[in-house]
């Protein structure tokens, strides 16, 4: 049995520890790499999955703690699925604005309804570094892409995200919205049932 007292987060992107220690509650207390190290990992895998997987064995074997990873992206139809694993970095590591204001220039000509994408969203959970049988868990929320940005909540890519059930960007939802709607709350939804937290 995993000890989730002690399970530390192979992310250095506040706005995803700050949504999943909303999922998980207060039972578990999520602690951060950052407090063990500043060195992000390369993520050199072709798949979600690889990142996540690396990500977490990274996190534990610094740590010494079981370390769950989030490996996540936007998926846009138009792009072939890009940015998918290079979300973060598609534009070339200048950070969220830039990499929104790419997605809009190569979607500009694009009409309404090719704009369709997804978000992406691995969960693995490893008890230690070498653990040979990692726990992976994902999530997709389908929507698509506005034509500019709108709202001021979340992270990365969500003020262009539209999200048809509610009518409104990602980044227009409140948070407690965002965390039972998102890829995210859905990968973690299938997390707390494997662990048997739901
Ligand atoms: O709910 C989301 N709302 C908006 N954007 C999102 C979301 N979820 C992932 N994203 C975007 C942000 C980043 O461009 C990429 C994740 O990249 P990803 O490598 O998994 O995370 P990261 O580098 O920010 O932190 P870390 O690797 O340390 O966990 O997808
Ligand atoms: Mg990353």
């Amino acid at each position: 049995m995993i000890n989730l007292q002690q399970l530390v987060l192979a992310s250095h992107n506040a706005g995803k520890l700050k949504e999943l220690q909303a999922m998980l509650g207060e039972s578990v207390h999520l602690r951060s790499i950052g407090e063990f190290s500043q060195v992000e990992p390369e993520e050199t895998g072709l798949s979600f999955v690889e990142n996540a997987i690396l990500k977490a064995r990274n996190a534990a074997r610094i740590s010494g703690l079981p370390a769950l990873a989030d490996d996540s992206g936007l998926a846009v139809d138009f792009l072939g699925g890009a940015p998918g694993i290079y979300s973060a970095r598609y534009a070339d590591g200048k950070g969220d604005a830039a990499n929104n204001a790419k997605l809009l220039d190569a979607l500009k000509d694009v009409p309404d309804e090719q704009r369709g994408a997804q978000f992406v969203c691995v969960l693995a959970l490893v008890r230690h570094a070498d653990d040979p049988l990692p726990i992976l868990c994902e999530g997709l929320w389908h929507g698509s892409i506005l034509r500019a940005a709108s709202g001021e909540h979340g992270f990365g890519y969500d003020p262009l995200f539209w999200v048809p059930e509610r009518n409104c960007s990602s980044a227009e939802l409140a948070p407690l919205e965002k965390n039972q709607l998102s890829h995210r709350a859905r990968a973690m939804a299938l997390l707390r049932q494997r662990l048997g937290l739901a």
